[in-house]
């Protein structure tokens, strides 16, 4: 049977956990993945948030979107979840997509602030994709897990280290359970997407107005400008879809050729003297306590 992903029903049948699907990037690929026909959850810790962006991405009547509060860090919560999930019908995929990322100088870091980058990434993500792969495994369906991750896995990048390691971190778990749980019929592929500007990780990534690094930057991409939400939107309707299931273990780069021309990273942030840390520390943080009060 071929499958013609451009086809609006494309992905009629289909069930997808976004993770992180209430703002930025995973706000707009659920409402590509809900266009073509897929039923969509999502998921994040802030419940007006969540309320708000199913109503955006639930633009006609046919589409099903759920919402489940939930903090990916916490394994027993991610499991409830998939109860709830279940209940209403088995995942086909899901999205990684739920991240947290600041700038900082390394040798600032205390634990805590590693943890609160890492626990996220690799820990949340680790516990999402066990519990959709052994729910997929125990009913013999199955199933298709991208993970947005960043260039970073290839190149490492200064002053995002427990990002970079994390989602490094991620690229090895996608190469290693393509083969373990290839026999499932159970794909992982992944996305390193380039700047695509959402308002969160811009806050996070480029606090300071008078200063940016090349990550953040157009100016450095060999195509020059920044990726189009349509572009990383079909590329993760393909991932999803049944077009290619052959594809497995892959970690794409969609970033208009930045890594390969080198300034991909936050390596340039190098210059930044100590008071304009400073201010970029109390920028992220007014942001961050801005989404803190948002929560339950
Ligand atoms: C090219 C684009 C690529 C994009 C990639 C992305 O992933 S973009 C995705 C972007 N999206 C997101 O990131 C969305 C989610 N983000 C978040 O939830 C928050 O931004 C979070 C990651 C800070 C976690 O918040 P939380 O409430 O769980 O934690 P908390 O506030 O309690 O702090 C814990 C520890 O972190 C420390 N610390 C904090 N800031 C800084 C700093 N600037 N400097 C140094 N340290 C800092 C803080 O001091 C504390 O340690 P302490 O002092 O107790 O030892
Ligand atoms: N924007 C870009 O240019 C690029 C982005 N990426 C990747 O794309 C993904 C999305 O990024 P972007 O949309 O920009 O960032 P956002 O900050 O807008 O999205 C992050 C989402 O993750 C959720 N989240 C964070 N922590 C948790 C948690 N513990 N449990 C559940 N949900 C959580 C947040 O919701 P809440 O706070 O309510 O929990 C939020 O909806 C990330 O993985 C990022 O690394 C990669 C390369 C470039």
């Amino acid at each position: 049977m071929s499958i013609d992903i451009f086809r609006p029903d494309a992905l009629a049948g289909k069930s997808i956990l976004v993770t992180g699907g209430g703002s930025g990037l995973g706000k707009e690929i659920s409402k590509a993945l809900a266009d073509r026909g897929a039923t969509v959850h999502i998921c994040g810790r802030r419940a007006q948030v969540l309320e708000a962006a199913a109503r955006e991405i639930a633009s006609s009547d046919k589409a099903k979107v759920y919402t489940h509060v939930c903090d990916i860090r916490d394994a027993d919560q991610v499991d409830q979840m998939m109860e709830a999930i279940w209940s209403v019908g088995p995942l086909t995929g899901l999205l990684n997509n739920a991240a947290a990322n600041f700038i900082a100088p390394t040798k600032e870091l205390s634990p805590r602030g590693f943890r609160a980058v890492t626990s996220t990434v690799m820990d949340g993500s680790f516990h999402v994709t066990l519990a959709a792969g052994k729910r997929w495994i125990a009913g013999g369906l199955k199933g298709s897990v991208v993970s947005n991750l960043v260039t970073w896995v290839w190149t490492g990048s200064a002053f995002v280290v427990p990002s970079a390691m994390a989602k490094t971190a991620l690229h090895a778990m996608t190469m290693s359970l393509a083969v373990e749980w290839g026999p499932y019929g159970i794909r992982l592929n992944a996305t390193a997407p380039g700047p695509f500007p959402t308002e969160s990780a811009w806050e996070k990534l480029n606090p300071l107005p008078d200063t940016k690094s090349s990550a953040t930057s157009a100016d450095t991409v060999p195509m020059r400008r920044f990726g189009q939400m349509r572009e990383l939107q079909s590329l993760i309707i393909f991932l999803m879809s049944d077009a290619c299931e052959y594809l497995t273990g892959q970690t794409i780069a969609i970033d208009g050729g930045q890594h390969l021309a080198g300034p991909g990273t936050f390596a340039d942030l190098s210059v930044l003297t100590d008071e304009q840390w400073k201010a970029a520390r109390d920028a992220i943080v007014k942001s961050t306590e801005r989404d803190k009060s948002q929560r339950a």
